[in-house]
């Protein structure tokens, strides 16, 4: 058995954490009150419920419905820069100890900022929390296109202009049902000639067809959930058979973000229990643990990992496999994260 004590201070990595689904309900309400946007509850504690509420819908067009409100206060540099620090303070004192953290850059021109703008108020963020956080914390940015839109090209641009700058990688997300990852295949196609690292959102409410073209035709060094890559896995007993495409991700390590609380959320999962990350961490895909949105899931790194071991007996050197794996799997360069991974994951695990 793992104690609350020891899950907070196990070392976490993060890899799949939206920051405009991790805002504090308390800051959506004071930054809604001083540009006058109406929220459904004025009080924190109801608002961070209602989002939980409503984020539960079952459907992930409704899920996401709910981002309007944190996307609306998050319009200006000064808005911009706490939500970014605050989510750093905030994984920091959960224990996380490299973060990295998405957004899409596009959804925050409403009140007159450039996409540079939105970008670098998000390092700047990122610096004052990786600063002032309580415990030792890398984080960096995933800009990510929204799928429904056709701004990716210009986006996948931006974060290859920012590579040195705090980006250390690109991402779709949205609505998946009708958006193939293929309609933004110009946009992969470039981050592939210039060196550089993306994830796309895929086999989360859509099923095998978007992880095909998300690795096949699109490239993706890792898949955002991936979930549906169970529908490539039969079982029967004990006798376990993996399909074509899933023994392609299994056998060339592609990293799974799994996120377990959102899927239940959006009807990608019927339980915790049921959930598919228990298969595929048996037959040893590789498998990350992570939050996707804190606000719209209530959750944490930490309460993701309790649940996990709670319905499937998982210990520390459980979650000493997950913090490696998301580890190696991060986008940033190869040194750095073995540098992580030697002189602060191994250690606390060795020691625990
Ligand atoms: O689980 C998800 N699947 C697909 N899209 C998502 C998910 N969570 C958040 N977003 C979308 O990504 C945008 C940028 O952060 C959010 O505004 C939301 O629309
Ligand atoms: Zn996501």
């Amino acid at each position: 058995m793992i104690t609350p004590e020891e899950l907070g201070a196990a070392p976490k990595v993060l890899l799949h954490d939206h920051l405009d689904g991790g805002l504090r309900p308390e800051t959506v309400v004071e930054l809604g009150r001083e540009i006058g946007h109406g929220l459904p509850r004025s009080d924190a504690a109801e608002l961070g419920a209602w989002f939980v509420e409503s984020a539960d819908s079952g459907s992930l067009e409704r899920y996401l419905e709910t981002f309007d409100h944190t996307v609306a206060v998050m319009q200006t540099a000064e808005a911009i820069k706490r939500v970014a620090s605050e989510c750093v303070q905030d994984l920091a004192a959960d224990g996380v100890v490299y973060a990295e953290i998405r957004y899409a850059p596009e959804q925050h021109l409403h009140r007159g900022l450039t996409l540079e703008q939105v970008v670098d108020a998000v390092r700047e963020g990122f610096e004052h929390g990786m600063a002032v956080a309580e415990r030792p914390i890398v984080v960096r940015q995933l800009l990510t296109a929204m799928r429904h839109m056709a701004r990716s090209m210009e986006i996948a641009e931006l974060a290859v202009t920012y590579r040195d700058a705090g980006v250390v990688g690109f991402d779709i997300a949205g609505a998946e049902a009708g958006f193939p990852p293929t309609r933004h295949l110009d946009a992969f196609e470039y981050l592939q000639r210039e060196n550089a690292h993306f994830t796309i959102h895929a086999g989360e409410a859509f099923g095998l067809p978007s992880i095909w073209q998300a690795i096949q035709w699109c490239g993706a060094d890792r898949l955002g959930h991936g979930v549906r890559i169970i529908d490539d896995i039969t079982q029967d007993g004990d006798k376990v058979e993996l399909g074509r495409l899933a023994a392609y991700v299994r056998d060339r390590r592609i990293p799974l973000e799994m996120c377990p609380s959102s899927n239940l959320q959006t009807g990608a999962a019927a339980s915790i229990s049921e959930h598919p990350i228990g298969l595929l961490t048996k037959l040893r895909f590789r498998v990350t643990v992570n939050t996707d949105n804190r606000l719209m899931s209530g959750t944490s790194m930490s309460r993701e990992l309790a649940l996990l071991a709670e319905a499937f007996g998982y210990d520390l050197a459980d979650l000493r496999w997950f913090a490696i794996n998301a580890m190696k799997s991060a986008f940033l360069p190869f040194d750095e994260r073995l540098a992580i991974i030697n002189n602060t994951i191994k250690p606390w695990y060795d020691s625990h």
